[in-house]
């Protein structure tokens, strides 16, 4: 596995790459060009927010499985383009928001005392006191404009300043900002209300300019503007017009439309501070986002479930952990299935019954089964991104049911699968200590662990069977390590599994199913 590393994430991140064994090149400041030419060598880029991973990049990458953002935004990752073709991205979410509300801090105590202008003027050799009376945060009121991670840790750092905390943002609870001790409010009445607005959204296409001429009009006189999200939100030819007019008192950007952005004419006015998007630029918090991505990176490349996908169902700690032991388990089911089929696959039919059918989010698991099936009968790379997609183009008719009784079991997770040439139908549970195994098969009870391989034998249960089973696979010197019969009646339909320590050849497989009462014979590597 190669990846590749740009934009200067810290060396702590890419120490844990080498720890696993990971190749890693690091290259900065590449231009498109030069990515697409050296792109198709790596399985995972990580990036910050210089690189663009677009869709061009993505068409030159046959190879690419996983685009680590050691960051929070991917509006510089074509995220679409990355879902059709089964590249996972992740991001480091965390990671910076520390470092992100200090620095929003620091923004609105530089607007509010003049700070960098003051300090360039005494540089400049002028001992000048009168040009730079400030305003307190006292008392104020604080506009925060999306109330997430990081407009909740502002909102916690103004109420310590003793500010009047008010916030807009229509995705969130009123519980959630009753607890943080802010009041929700209409975008509008922000506006009304608000000395100072705070930007901590996303850049979306709703939100694209979001403060332009009218959203300044509606405003204060003499507000204070901070944007320390994304570039874009604040149109900032209309933040030059409001703050020349002295409607905008100040305003301070870390963020702009366009990146990196040298000369602008906001640059020009005495009332207007910024920095080079340097919001998340602490020394922890690059290495905490870099030794996150790192490790999603590393998870993604193994085919494990990531925790901070930003194109599949991002899984929070909670959820993982109470569904995270039976991934492992739908997995192997899944790919457990399609070696027992024949023909082509037409419906899934998941029952989650027990502990499973309370659990708050089964789609991960019917998503991991469905990649553990996909992914053993079919050339195309299959993942948790793309399982879903795959199937549905397919044509496969997929269904969960939950039932919360079952009998002898805490969980079981039954899958029927159903193909043009018949249906077959297999339940596996855990074990004490979350040990996976295999407990029915085609309605017969077994006890079969989920790793090696294995023989499934459907026979009809009757004398010298099974001894003619053991000597055809003994000629072949494969050891058998344990075995099961699953009966429902003396003389009826039965499943013999033979646990064995090395796969059996085609041929053998094909002279035990000539054997008089067994009725089919399949290899199942797990
Ligand atoms: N300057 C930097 O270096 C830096 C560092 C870290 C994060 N960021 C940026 O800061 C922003 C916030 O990051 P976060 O970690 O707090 O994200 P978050 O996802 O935790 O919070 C974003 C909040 O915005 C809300 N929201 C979304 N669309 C909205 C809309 N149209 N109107 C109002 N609210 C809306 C969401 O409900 C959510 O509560 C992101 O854009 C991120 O990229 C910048
Ligand atoms: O990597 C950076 O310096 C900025 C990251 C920041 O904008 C983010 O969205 O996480």
């Amino acid at each position: 596995m190669k990846v590749l590393v740009t934009d200067n994430v810290a060396q702590e991140g890419i120490d844990v790459l080498l720890r696993e064994g990971v190749g890693v090149e690091v290259r900065n400041k590449l231009t498109e060009d030069e990515l697409c030419a050296v792109i198709s060598e790596f399985d995972g880029i990580i990036v910050r927010s210089a690189t663009r991973v677009t869709a061009r990049v993505m068409e030159s990458a046959p190879n690419l499985k996983v685009v680590g953002r050691a960051g929070v935004g991917v509006d510089n990752i074509d995220v679409s383009t990355a879902t059709e073709r089964g590249i996972i991205v992740v991001n480091a979410p965390d990671g910076n928001t520390m470092a992100a509300t200090e620095h929003t801090m620091a923004l609105m105590l530089s607007l509010a005392r003049n700070l960098p202008q003051a300090d360039a003027r005494l540089k400049s050799g002028v001992w000048d006191k009168k040009a730079f009376v400030g305003v307190e945060l006292r008392n104020k009121c604080l506009g925060i404009l999306g109330l997430g991670r990081i407009g909740s840790g502002v909102a916690r750092r103004a109420h310590a300043m003793e500010m009047d905390v008010v916030a807009y943002d229509p995705y969130i609870t009123e519980e959630r900002a009753r607890d943080l001790g802010v009041t929700l409010l209409p975008l509008e009445e922000v506006f009304r209300k608000a000395d100072f607005i705070t930007v901590h959204m996303p850049l979306t296409k709703e939100n694209y300019h979001l403060l332009d001429d009218d959203a300044f009009a509606k405003m204060k006189d003499g507000v204070r503007i901070i944007n320390c999200a994304r570039g874009g939100i604040v149109d900032e030819e209309a933040l030059y017009r409001a703050l020349v007019s002295g409607k905008v008192a100040g305003a301070a950007l870390d963020v702009f439309e366009k990146e990196p952005q040298t000369e602008s004419p906001l640059f020009s006015l005495p009332n207007f501070i910024c920095t080079p998007h340097l919001g998340a630029s602490t020394r922890e918090a690059q290495v905490s986002v870099a030794v996150d991505v790192a490790e999603e990176v590393i998870a993604a490349l193994r085919g494990e479930l990531v925790k901070n996908a930003v194109n599949i169902p991002s899984l929070k700690p909670d959820i993982l952990k109470e569904i995270g032991p039976y991934l492992g388990l739908a997995e192997k089911l899944g790919r457990f299935h399609a070696q027992l089929l024949a023909g082509r696959l037409k419906r899934i039919e998941v029952t989650y019954s027990g502990e499973l059918a309370r659990f708050r989010q089964i789609d991960p698991l019917t998503t991991a089964l469905v990649k553990g099936l996909l992914d053993t009968i079919l050339q195309e790379r299959v993942n948790y991104v793309n399982a879903p997609v795959i199937a549905r183009n397919r044509g496969i008719e997929i269904s969960q049911t939950r039932v919360d009784r079952v009998e002898d079991y805490v969980g079981l997770l039954t899958v029927k699968a159903a193909s043009s040439e018949g249906e077959h139908e297999l339940a596996g549970t855990l074990f004490r200590g979350n040990d996976p195994r295999v407990v029915f098969i085609d309605g017969y009870r077994v006890d079969a662990v989920t790793e090696g391989h294995m023989l499934i034998i459907p026979h009809i249960d009757r004398p010298r069977i099974i001894g003619a089973v053991g000597t055809l696979i003994g000629q072949h010197d494969v050891n058998i390590a344990a075995m099961q019969v699953g009966r429902k009646v003396i003389g009826g339909r039965a499943v013999m599994v033979l646990m064995i320590d090395s796969p059996v050849p085609p041929e053998t497989l094909e002279a035990i199913r000539r054997v008089d009462g067994i009725l089919d014979v399949r290899m199942v590597s797990l």
